[in-house]
């Protein structure tokens, strides 16, 4: 589980998070969406540990697997899939210990988890942004982690590749894990995810599709758009 609670966090001497609560249960798949600068990031950062509150905080049950956002990874460093999963273990291993067993055991099932097996040699500098994606994925596997954190897996992806990936987020949400993803797609959130928390320095509202949809003057408010905004009636469609 993770649980967000009264969480506060102040940034260059300003709060951008305030009694912020939320709580991802196992086996859930919880969409995270706000305009830019709304403390999406913040909020994944703190629960990472690399951020300190300064009220409330976020207690995760378990381990965590964290998938950073594509471009934060050093894509033509010269390295294979496999070996990009096995970082993923490198908390266990240690920076010097060679890999065991168990550990070629967790970063197979890992693979095989997002189907990337039969690509494990392939230098990661020649894969699609997909393919990039789930190796990411299958990276933040690696630990076995019951909880899971996204950030922004959905970014530069054609729509075929972001259905997939949803897919996939939902499958690893239901085999008991807590997984929480940050998104600018709002559409695919409101029809991917199990449930929606709509962000603005605090948590504005938490609710599936079908009960957010109709909320008009609540997404206004939150995404600062008009009550002529399409979204308004795209999100009524997808609900
Ligand atoms: N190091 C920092 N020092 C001061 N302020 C910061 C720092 N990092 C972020 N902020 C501010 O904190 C607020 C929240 O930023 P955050 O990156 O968490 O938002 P976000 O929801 O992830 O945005 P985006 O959708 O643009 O990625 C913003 O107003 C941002 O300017």
């Amino acid at each position: 589980m993770i649980a967000v609670e009264g969480l506060a966090v102040q940034l260059g001497g300003r709060l951008v998070l305030e009694d912020a609560n939320l709580t991802v249960h196992p086996g859930e798949l919880v969409g995270l969406i706000g305009p830019n600068g709304a403390g999406k990031t913040t909020l994944l950062r703190t629960a990472l540990g690399l951020l300190k509150p300064v009220r409330g905080g976020v207690a995760v049950s378990g381990n965590m697997g964290y998938v950073p956002q594509r471009h934060e990874f050093a894509w033509d460093f010269p390295i294979s899939v496999e070996d990009v999963v096995m970082t993923g273990r490198s908390g266990r291993l240690g920076l010097l210990r060679r890999p065991s067993t168990e550990d070629w055991q967790a970063v197979d099932e890992a693979l095989e988890r997002v189907r990337m097996a039969d690509l494990r040699t392939r230098p990661v500098g020649e894969l699609s942004g997909g393919q990039r994606q789930r190796v990411l994925v299958a990276r933040a596997l690696a630990l076995r982690p019951a909880a899971l954190l996204l950030d922004e897996p959905f970014t530069g992806l054609d729509v075929p590749t972001q259905e997939l990936l949803s897919e996939l987020f939902l499958s690893l949400a239901r085999e008991d894990r807590a997984v929480l993803m940050t998104t600018h797609d709002l559409a695919g959130a409101m029809y991917g995810c199990d449930r929606i928390a709509l962000l603005n320095r605090t948590v504005v509202a938490v609710g599936t599709a079908a009960e957010l949809a109709d909320e008009d003057e609540l997404w206004m408010r939150t995404f600062g758009i008009s009550e002529h905004s399409p979204l308004l009636r795209i999100l009524k469609a997808v609900a």
